[in-house]
């Protein structure tokens, strides 16, 4: 599915998070938004998700432009923001319409394709925090979204469990063959999943550059030409000026 935000600004109290951010996305693309903290990144993807409809400027998703929560896009927060009262298949299920054995079959499905079959009876008290956010992950997947927005998913993880969900990630693009927009602090992140990198700077953030990552997947993290990349970055970021 394709998605394209045009001018979008987004102003809280008289102050301006965001300024007229233009983005093209195509169908089944990786995005990256990347920059340091308060450019307004988070405040883009729950722009584009419709969870905040106070922004100016237009955000078409397939052709359409609209303020409404859209069904297609399916999130995933940094923490799991799972239902403590209820087990691994009710959190999956749960706000699912249809008939009770077509809903947990689905969720079976969607959670064994995160590596957790047979852990459907357990509670969110008994999981690892990697368990917690793949069961976010089958949740957000359930619904079939075809733009998936992910925001810092993976930073509340360790480094192993983070290069695992990671993977995962990529494991259910294939699959899914969803169009993502992920928001990281991440550099090597973004260098490993990304096709593209949206750099955003300042207060307003605006768009400071885009980095296309030219590389056929799986990626080395360690590969030259990711770390000739990450220098590029580094220097967009321009991390000892604020502006
Ligand atoms: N609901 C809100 N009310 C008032 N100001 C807000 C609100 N949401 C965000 N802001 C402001 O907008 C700016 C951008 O915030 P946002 O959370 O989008 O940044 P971010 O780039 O995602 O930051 P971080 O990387 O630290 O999560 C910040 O100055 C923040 O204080």
């Amino acid at each position: 599915m394709s998605l394209a935000l045009r001018k979008v600004s987004r102003t809280f109290n008289g102050t301006t998070a965001v300024k007229d951010v233009n983005l093209e996305v195509k169908p089944g693309e990786i995005i990256g938004l990347l920059g340091t903290s308060g450019c307004g990144k988070s405040t883009l993807l729950r722009a584009i998700s419709g969870l905040d409809a106070e922004y100016d400027g237009e955000i078409e998703i397939n052709g359409k432009v609209s303020k409404e929560i859209h069904d297609t896009t399916g999130f995933i927060f940094q923490e799991p923001r799972l239902l403590p009262w209820l087990n691994v298949l009710e959190n999956v299920t749960f706000g699912l319409n249809g008939k009770r054995k077509d809903k947990e079959n689905r969720a079976i499905e969607y959670l064994a394709s995160v590596g957790l079959k047979g852990k459907e009876a357990l509670y969110p008290r008994e999981l690892s925090g990697g368990m917690a956010q793949r069961v976010a992950i089958a949740r957000a997947l359930v619904t079939s979204p075809e733009i998936l927005l992910l925001d810092e998913p993976f930073s509340a993880l360790d480094a192993f469990t983070k290069m695992q969900l990671q993977d995962l990630l990529l494991d259910v693009w294939k699959l899914y063959q969803s169009t993502i927009v992920l928001v990281t602090h991440d550099i090597d992140e973004a260098l490993y999943l990304c096709d593209r990198v949206i750099i955003l700077r300042g207060q307003p953030g605006v768009v400071k550059k885009e980095i296309t990552i030219d590389q056929t997947r799986p990626r080395d993290r360690a590969s030259e030409q990711l770390a000739k990349i990450k220098s590029d970055i580094l220097a967009s970021l321009d991390l000892n000026h604020r502006s």
